[in-house]
């Protein structure tokens, strides 16, 4: 079989040039995504923060906290967790080819001290074995994993979902399967997305008493991906899920309500316009980011020597800048509603703070907005009419 070298951070790899060639790298005997080393780059600055800033890590080299990449196919995550940070890391695929470039890749970096191999089921592999800090990288949806991901993990989980239509509500009811959740496909589905994956992890993580703090959490692609740290016992995972609701939301005005709790009463009708409204959730309307620990990945991303450095830097930078409360305004949707040409996005945000509103960009899309503004300020404020 023909393989060639790739290096990504400081890390090289050995893939199938099959993975490489094909744009979508099916036929390769081991799956490898050049598209994913900017997440792979986040993995390797959050992580790292992540360690450092740690209470419970205090005093603790790297070789002793453990990590598992639970899906690894070339093994490229987790050994740039053991390459570049020096945390113990088990590189999981349940692939025997995969686990033979893993081994082969371990060699290639030096890393048998801290590296090793596994060859399971990584639900076998996680309900037998607990780990400071727990990946999911799985093709498709990571729902069938939640559970031993959630038993296993001691301080922090990491979670890829590229199954955005079942999140997003393009395939609702595989969303209601997966994530036992409505999710409304509108302008916002990106966020909601997110929000439905973060829910369902929260919900998992408190049936083994678990509480969760969303330290970072974005979707960038076509992917979603959160980064939680891990707060053990029933107090801290009751408190957690006191922030997962329902929202309703009117296809005609884009008017949105959202309510946390579990039991609660929604208006059906818009109050805005009278159209019958749609109703989505459970979902978390809990913080996306924790500002702190954005802005050390931040810094650490810029000290590291990373291929999508730029990238990476654009979207923890616009997620430290955005309003931190759910959904997003996309502009062009209110601005077709209203009839009116729309403005540069920066007007429409400065225009919202002026009026006393807090007002930011979103990471979710260039052309949207999130304010705690009510609907009708917004849309007077679109239509110059404030
Ligand atoms: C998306 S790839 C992982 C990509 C890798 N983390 C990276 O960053 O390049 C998913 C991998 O999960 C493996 N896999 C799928 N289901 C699995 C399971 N139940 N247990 C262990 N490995 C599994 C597949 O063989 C495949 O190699």
């Amino acid at each position: 079989m023909e393989t060639r070298k790739i290096t990504e951070g400081t890390t090289e790899v050995e893939v199938p040039s099959a993975a490489i060639e094909d744009k979508l790298p099916v036929n390769s005997p081991v799956f490898y995504n050049s598209h994913m080393e900017l997440n792979r780059d986040i993995t390797v600055a959050a992580t790292s923060v992540f360690v450092k800033e740690n209470f419970d890590f205090e005093e603790r080299p790297p070789s002793e906290i453990d990590y598992v990449d639970a899906m690894a196919a070339s093994g490229i995550r987790g050994l740039r967790i053991a390459n570049e940070i020096g945390l113990r890391t088990t590189l999981n695929d349940w692939d025997a080819g995969a686990c033979d470039f893993i081994k082969q890749n371990i060699k290639l970096n030096d890393l048998s001290d801290i590296a090793e191999t596994s060859c399971r089921n990584a639900n076998t592999l996680l309900h037998e074995k607990r780990f400071n800090i727990v990946d999911l990288d799985p093709f498709g949806s990571p729902a069938p994993y939640l559970d031993a991901a959630s038993r296993s993990a001691v301080n922090l989980l990491e979670v890829t979902a590229t199954d955005t239509a079942p999140l997003c509500g393009a395939h609702l009811n595989s969303g209601i399967r997966k994530y036992a959740a409505v999710a409304l496909n509108n302008e916002y589905h990106s966020e909601m997305g997110l929000r439905i994956l973060l829910g369902s992890i929260a919900r998992h993580l408190a049936r083994h008493e678990k509480g969760m703090e969303v330290l970072l959490s974005h979707a960038t692609r076509h992917y979603v991906r959160a980064y939680v740290g891990i707060k053990s016992g029933a107090k801290n995972a009751d408190r957690t899920l006191k922030e997962l609701g329902y929202v309703t939301h009117c296809d005609n005005c884009s008017y949105r309500e959202w309510k946390k709790g579990y039991s609660v009463f929604m208006e059906q009708t818009c109050p805005e316009c009278g159209t019958e409204m749609k109703s989505g959730g459970l979902l978390w309307l809990g913080k996306l980011h924790d500002s702190i620990f954005c802005s050390k990945v931040m810094e650490e991303i810029e000290k590291r020597p990373l291929g999508k450095k730029k990238k990476a830097c654009k979207i923890i930078q616009t997620c430290l800048d955005e309003l931190d409360i759910p959904f997003f305004y996309d502009q062009h949707r209110l601005c077709k509603q209203l009839s009116v040409a729309a403005p540069r996005i920066e007007k429409t945000i400065q225009d919202l703070r002026d009026k006393g509103y807090a007002a930011s960009r979103t990471h979710f899309s260039g052309m949207s907005f999130k304010t705690d503004a009510p609907l009708n300020v917004i849309k007077s404020i679109l239509s110059n009419m404030y």
